[in-house]
C-alpha cells in the first residue's frame, strides 16, 4: 500500500515564494496524513504558465534561489516523496530550460522527469520556452512500489507502440504499479470528460492505475478547474478531486487491487460521468476566473456600464457573485435614444442584486460633441458615427470612473457580437476583462434563466431577458437590423470559429444548420456575409480586453489568425 496526498493547489504565476508556501502547507498536511508522497501540479513552482518570464534574467535568480528554498523545505517532513513540477536549467543549444517533473526528499532532488510532448497549439506554445525531455521512461521506487510519472501533454497520445510520440506507452513497459501525472489541464465546456475518455483508455489499454493531479486557479483568460482524480486498472475514475477549489486529500493506493481508496482504506463516493450542467459549469469558471483575475491584479471592486440589456445584467449578477454586492457598481448612462426600460429595467435589476446604481446621463456630452464636430467639420455627426459617439461617452466615462474609485471594469460583449464586431472600439469595449466573451447571445439567455432558476426568484427581470437585443444608439434600433436572429447567427459562429472543436453535440447542431443554409443562395449568402464580418473585425478583438475562455476554442491567444490579410476583403 501506498498513501499519496494529492495536493491540488491555486498558485501565482511568478510568486515563486508564495508557491512554496502553498505547498509547504500541503506537504504538512501529507506528513500528518502518514503519507509517502505529495504530488503537485505541473509547473507548481511558477504556476502555469511563466510564458516570456522564463526569459527574464531576474525572473531565472528567483527561480534558481525558489528551488533552494524548496529544498530545504523538504526537510519539515523529511520522510515525503514531493513531486513538484518546475522548470529546470538546461546546458547546450535548444531552449534553456526543461519543464520538469522532480521528486524532493529530505532537501535534495532524488529523481528528475523531463516532459517530453510540449503542447504548441490552441492556447499552448510550450516549445516556445522548453526543450523536450529525452524519450525515457521514470520510475519511483517507494518500498516494493513502483511509481511511473509523466506530465500532462505526455499522456494524451496514446495510439501506438511508437516511444518516441507515445511516452505512455514506454512508461507501461516498464511497469510500474500506478502512473502519477502532474497537470495544467485548462478547463472548457466538455474537458473534464475529454480527460476521462483519454486517460481511461490508456489506463485500460495498460491496464495500469493513475493519480491525475491538476492545477486550479484563473490565470488571465484561462481557468484550471482543478478536478484532479484517480482510475483504477480499468479506467474507471474512483475519485475526484472538488471542481473550483484547492483540494487537498490523501489517497491509499493498493497494488493488489489496482485501484484507489481514502485515507482510512473506504472507497470514495462514486463519481458521476457526467459533470456540471453547462450553464452552472459556465457560472463556476466565470466566477472564479473573475475572482482570482481581481485579486491577482489588486482589484477589489469592479464598475458595469448597465444598460438595461441582457450582457450588462448578465454580467453584473456574475461579478456580485465573485466579488460580493457591496463591491460592485452599475452605471446607467441614458442618451436621447434609450427606452424607458433602460432606466427602469435598470433599477431594478440593481435592486435585486443589491448593488449601487449611479446615474450619469450623457445627453448634453454627446450634444456638445456634436456641436464641436459640425462646427470644426462642417458637416452634421450623424448615421453610425453619432452612434457610436454615445458608447464612447460612456466608455469613457467608466473609465472615469475606474480611474477615479480604482473599480475594474468589465467589459460586455458576448462572443457572437464579438465574433462579428457588432460593437464600438473604445467605446463599449473598453474594459480590463470580459466575463461573457466567450458565449454566444443564445447561452447568454440561457446563462440568466440558470441564474435566477439557481436562486429561487428574478435575480436579473424577465423584462431584461424578454427584450428584444437593441445597441439603443439610433430610433428603434434592433440587432437583427443588422444581424440575422441570434439562433441562426450563432450556430454558423460556431461552425466557423469553433468547427472540429465543438463538444459533438454542438458540432452536429452546427453542421446541420450550415448544411441547411447552403442549400439555397440566400443562405450561402449569407454565411459568406459573416465570413467577411468575421475576418474583417480581427483588429477589434486584437485591441479588445482579454475574455475568460469558456469553450474549446476562444478568441486570444488560442485563436492566432492576422488582421492585415487579404482573405474576404
Ligand atoms: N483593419 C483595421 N485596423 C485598424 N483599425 C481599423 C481597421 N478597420 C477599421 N478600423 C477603425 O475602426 C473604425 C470602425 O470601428 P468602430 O469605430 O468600432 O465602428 P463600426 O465597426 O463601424 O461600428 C460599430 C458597430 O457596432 C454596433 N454596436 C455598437 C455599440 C454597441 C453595440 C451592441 O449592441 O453591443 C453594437 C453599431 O451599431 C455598429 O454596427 C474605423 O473608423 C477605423 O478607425
Ligand atoms: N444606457 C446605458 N447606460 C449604461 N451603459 C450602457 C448603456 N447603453 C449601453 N451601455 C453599455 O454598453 C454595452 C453595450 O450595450 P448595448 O446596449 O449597445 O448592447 P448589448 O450588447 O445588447 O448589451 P446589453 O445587453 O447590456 O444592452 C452595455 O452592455 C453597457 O455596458
Ligand atoms: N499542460 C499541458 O500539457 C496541457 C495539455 C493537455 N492536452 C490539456 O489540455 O490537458
Amino acid at each position: 500500500m501506498l498513501k499519496i496526498t494529492s495536493a491540488q493547489i491555486n498558485p501565482t504565476i511568478g510568486d515563486i515564494t508564495g508557491n512554496i508556501a502553498l505547498m509547504l502547507r500541503a506537504a504538512r498536511q501529507a506528513r500528518d496524513s502518514h503519507a509517502d508522497m505529495v504530488v503537485f501540479p505541473e509547473l507548481s513552482l511558477t504556476a502555469y504558465y511563466p510564458a516570456d518570464l522564463l526569459d527574464d534574467a531576474s525572473f531565472q535568480r528567483r527561480l534558481d534561489a525558489g528551488l533552494e528554498q524548496l529544498k530545504l523545505s523538504t526537510r519539515e517532513a523529511p520522510a515525503l516523496h514531493w513531486i513538484v513540477g518546475a522548470p529546470m536549467r538546461r546546458e547546450g543549444t535548444g531552449k534553456p530550460f526543461h519543464n520538469a517533473l522532480l521528486v524532493l526528499k529530505n532537501g535534495e532532488i532524488v529523481l528528475q522527469y523531463n516532459k517530453q510532448l510540449l503542447p504548441t497549439y490552441n492556447i499552448f506554445d510550450e516549445r516556445r520556452h522548453f526543450e523536450p525531455g529525452a524519450d525515457m521512461a521514470r520510475v519511483l521506487r517507494i518500498g516494493d512500489k513502483q511509481v511511473g510519472l509523466m506530465i500532462c501533454e505526455d499522456g494524451w497520445n496514446d495510439d501506438g507502440q511508437d516511444y518516441a510520440v507515445n511516452p505512455f506507452q514506454r512508461l507501461a513497459d516498464a511497469a510500474p504499479d500506478l502512473v502519477v501525472s502532474i497537470n495544467a489541464s485548462p478547463s472548457n465546456i466538455g474537458k473534464r470528460e475529454q480527460r476521462h475518455t483519454v486517460f481511461g483508455n490508456a489506463c485500460s489499454r495498460h491496464r495500469l492505475p493513475l493519480l491525475y493531479v491538476n492545477q486550479i486557479g484563473g490565470h488571465d483568460q484561462l481557468v484550471f478547474d482543478g478536478a484532479s482524480f484517480a482510475m483504477d486498472a480499468t479506467g474507471k475514475v474512483v475519485y475526484e478531486a472538488q471542481r473550483f477549489a484547492e483540494d487537498i486529500t490523501t489517497l491509499t493506493f493498493s497494488s493488489q487491487l489496482q485501484t484507489f481508496s481514502d485515507a482510512q482504506g473506504e472507497s470514495f463516493a462514486k463519481v458521476e460521468v457526467t459533470g456540471l450542467p453547462t450553464m452552472e459549469f459556465y457560472r463556476q469558471q466565470i466566477v472564479l476566473g473573475l475572482k482570482d483575475y481581481a485579486r491577482r491584479c489588486g482589484f477589489t471592486t469592479a464598475v458595469v456600464g448597465c444598460s438595461g440589456g441582457i450582457d450588462s445584467a448578465l454580467t453584473l449578477a456574475l461579478a456580485v457573485e465573485a466579488l460580493g454586492a457591496a463591491n460592485v457598481v452599475g452605471i446607467t448612462m441614458p442618451s436621447k435614444f434609450s427606452s424607458e426600460g433602460s432606466v427602469s429595467d435598470s433599477q431594478t435589476l440593481c435592486r435585486n442584486l443589491g448593488i449601487t446604481l449611479i446615474e450619469h446621463p450623457i445627453r448634453s456630452m454627446v450634444a456638445s460633441f456634436e456641436e464641436g464636430f459640425a462646427a470644426a467639420f462642417g458637416k452634421p455627426l450623424q448615421g453610425l458615427p453619432l452612434e457610436n459617439l454615445q458608447a464612447r461617452v460612456r466608455g469613457t466615462t467608466l473609465m472615469e470612473y475606474s480611474n477615479a474609485f480604482g473599480h475594474l471594469l468589465l467589459t460586455t460583449g458576448n462572443k457572437s457580437e464579438v465574433s462579428v464586431g457588432y460593437c464600438t472600439l473604445y467605446g463599449d469595449t473598453n474594459g480590463g476583462l470580459g466575463l461573457i466573451g466567450d458565449l454566444y447571445k443564445t447561452e447568454i439567455f440561457a446563462l440568466c434563466r440558470h441564474i435566477n432558476a439557481t436562486a429561487g426568484r428574478e435575480l436579473i427581470p424577465v423584462a431584461i431577458i424578454d427584450k428584444p437585443p437593441s445597441a439603443e444608439l439610433a430610433p428603434g434600433q434592433k440587432d437583427t437590423d443588422s444581424l440575422p436572429p441570434y439562433e441562426v447567427l450563432d450556430e454558423i459562429l460556431k461552425s466557423l470559429i469553433e468547427g472540429a472543436r465543438l463538444p459533438d453535440w454542438e458540432h452536429a447542431r452546427a453542421e446541420q444548420k450550415m448544411a441547411d443554409l447552403r442549400a439555397d443562395p440566400a443562405g450561402r449568402a449569407m454565411i459568406e456575409r459573416i465570413q467577411k464580418m468575421i475576418a474583417r473585425n480581427e483588429y477589434k478583438r486584437r485591441q479588445a480586453p482579454p475574455v475568460l475562455r469558456l469553450r474549446g476554442r476562444a478568441f486570444g491567444s488560442g485563436r492566432q489568425v492576422p488582421i492585415a490579410a487579404v482573405q474576404y476583403a
